[in-house]
């Protein structure tokens, strides 16, 4: 009900404004639709997956002049031809994500404006483009007997692509696709151990921006009737880049505010045309240092800055449920090291690595600082490549996947540094990592929208049985970043278990937490563990590894220099010796003694 409040009024608003309009205003109001759908495309390459793109009035370019060239060249129907255009747009945004799978940030940005410089300069010397003259006398669309050629009635077709155009947007943005884009946009390689296959998230950026700009081409080649290269130069890439950033890049809507608000301002400076540039840019700056969110973002920043002044978050967590246990002991090996050496150019941080972890283990991987545990993660979950050696997953080479694939396979991480995604709620950080379907999927978004929302249900419904057996109810629609520490640690610790893995790898999980939440740590490790998940942890806090851990394995300088049951190692003298002078507390036989009677309770 409260959704078609707000779709409602503005629908019908649209509907009627051309009976208030003159002729010229009518006309300034069908390019700012234009605008409006280029502006769409670029929130969604650039506002929600983060991939900066220069090259979408480029996208723009190809579906006019596609238009214009197959119309007035080859002979083809204006449908035909526009169809035909989007294809070619569609594909102009695949070869532009190219670049985008090796180069990210202003690289992506200097390739992008690179292409698109290239675009104007081919439009402007190709014989088949009209050159600087362009290509003019293009058909006036046909439909059902209606004269298009009006600025009118062509109002009524651009409103309904963009209505549509608008739905798909918000449609992608609230569903798993949308989800996954954002969380590649905040971090990327946290993405990619959640799952996300980020090359190909990234040429679906392109490809929706490449789609947005060939509409937004047919629509202008229907209405201009006249190409020419200056209507797509790098003028109107920042005029369009101000649009969206004013409205507000993340937020679909903020950028069809951005764009109807910069085309009406661009008509009424049209006299002073060599200023506005000038002014946009200022605007720009403006927005981006007191309004990072845009127009869109400044309800939500008024919001938080009421909160800010009545204090910080006081939420509480609940208390664990812990997991149902396995019926029966997991058996085998759940991962196996073999002889793996990582070398950072000269420095050996893993050398000749050899483990094996039996499944339903908990095993600790301690050492000093710097003894090569992290990097030894990294290997394990595909984010390094080890220099030598080979890495087993229940008996499988993975050695050298992506961490996606190891994902997939049934490997969850956490990171020493948190890697939550601070613009997702924790929900959403939740319903990121319980979606297990591949990106591939996405061909259900514009062929069977329902079954997409059906999949996005049943991901609430978990992640909400996840949430309170985390004991994250209070907190559940709170961004991370406003959360204390210990709360984000859980959070963490329940995404990693959203993605039902086999291999649990939590890197130091007890680092900043009280002594109260790290015994509830150690509960919430032994229930996973006792649900039939192998979970291995790299820890500094030596009551909590002799407590918690069937077996440890002990690093120093990249080597393995003790590996056996707690009490054990914690003897051994080359372990003893190589605590030496480390700032952590070296395991004595007392925190042993102590910790395996605990253990033993
Ligand atoms: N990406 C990298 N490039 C260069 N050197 C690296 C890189 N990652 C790790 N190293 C080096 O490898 C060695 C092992 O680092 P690593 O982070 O694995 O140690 P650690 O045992 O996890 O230490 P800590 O307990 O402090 O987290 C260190 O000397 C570190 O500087």
């Amino acid at each position: 009900m409260r959704r078609l409040i707000r779709i409602v009024p503005p629908a019908v608003a649209a509907w009627f404004l051309p009976y208030a309009l003159g002729g010229y205003a009518m006309h300034v109001a069908d390019v700012a639709i234009i605008f409006a759908i280029l502006a769409v495309g670029l929130g969604l390459t650039m506002g929600v997956a983060g991939q900066i793109n220069l090259a979408q009035v480029a996208f723009f370019g190809v579906g006019a002049y596609t238009v214009a060239i197959l119309t007035t060249g080859a002979g083809l129907g204006f449908w035909t031809a526009a169809a035909l255009a989007v294809v070619a747009a569609v594909v102009s945004g695949v070869l532009t994500g190219i670049p985008a799978l090796r180069m990210q940030s202003h690289y992506l940005g200097i390739v992008t404006l690179g292409l698109a410089l290239a675009f104007t300069n081919w439009v402007t010397n190709s014989a088949i483009a009209g050159r600087a003259e362009g290509i003019s006398d293009l058909p006036v669309p046909p439909l059902f007997g209606l004269d298009l050629s009006s600025g009118y009635l062509f109002y009524y077709v651009e409103l309904v692509v963009l209505a549509i155009a608008l739905a798909f947007a918000l449609f992608v943005t609230h569903s798993p696709l949308g989800r996954r884009l954002r969380a590649m946009r905040d971090d990327d390689l946290a993405a990619g151990a959640l799952g996300a296959e980020i090359p190909l998230l990234r040429m679906t950026a392109f490809v929706l921006s490449g789609l947005y700009g060939g509409l937004a081409g047919v629509l202008y080649a229907g209405l201009i009737r006249f190409v020419a290269p200056e209507s797509f130069n790098i003028a109107n890439m920042f005029l369009l880049l101000a649009m969206v950033i004013i409205g507000g890049r993340a937020s679909i809507l903020g950028c069809v505010v951005g764009a109807v608000a910069l085309s009406l301002v661009r008509e009424a400076l049209l006299d002073a045309s060599g200023y506005a540039q000038l002014g946009y840019g200022l605007v720009v700056v403006l927005v981006v240092v007191f309004a990072p969110k845009g127009l869109a973002g400044l309800p939500e920043q008024l919001r938080s800055l009421l909160r800010g002044r009545k204090g910080g978050s006081r939420a509480q967590l609940g208390a664990f449920r812990p997991f149902e246990p396995a019926p029966a002991a997991a058996a085998g090996v759940a991962l196996e090291v073999r002889e793996v050496t990582k070398r950072f150019k000269g420095l050996v941080a893993l050398d000749e690595v050899t483990l094996s972890v039996p499944a339903g283990q908990i095993r600790g991987i301690v050492g000093p600082n710097g003894s090569g545990k992290t990097t030894l993660f990294n290997v394990v979950s595909g984010f390094y490549d080890a220099t030598a050696g080979s890495v087993l997953l229940g008996g499988r080479d993975v050695t050298g996947m992506a961490p996606y694939r190891l994902s997939q396979l049934g490997v969850a991480r956490t990171f020493q540094n948190l890697r939550l995604f601070e613009d997702l709620s924790v929900r959403e950080n939740l319903l990121l990592a319980l979606d297990r379907t591949r990106t591939t999927w996405i061909w259900r978004y514009p062929l069977l929208p329902w079954k997409v929302v059906a999949h996005d249900r049943a991901l609430h419904r978990r992640a909400a049985e996840l949430i309170g057996r985390f004991g994250l109810d209070e907190v559940a629609d709170a961004e991370p970043r406003s959360l204390p520490y210990g709360i984000q640690r859980r959070i963490e610790l329940a995404r990693a278990m959203a993605m039902s893995p086999a291999l649990l790898l939590l890197d130091e999980p007890a680092a900043g937490l009280n002594g109260e939440e790290v015994r509830r740590l150690a509960e919430i490790v032994r229930s996973i563990r006792d649900s039939g998940v192998t979970v291995v942890i790299i820890e500094h806090n030596m009551g909590l590894v002799m407590s918690l851990c069937d077996h440890v394995t002990v690093l120093s300088s990249g080597k393995v220099i003790a590996d056996g049951a707690p009490a054990e190692v914690a003897v051994h003298p080359d372990v003893v010796a190589a605590y030496l002078g480390d700032s952590m507390t070296a395991p004595t036989e007392e925190t042993a003694e102590a910790a395996v009677e605990e253990a033993s309770r």
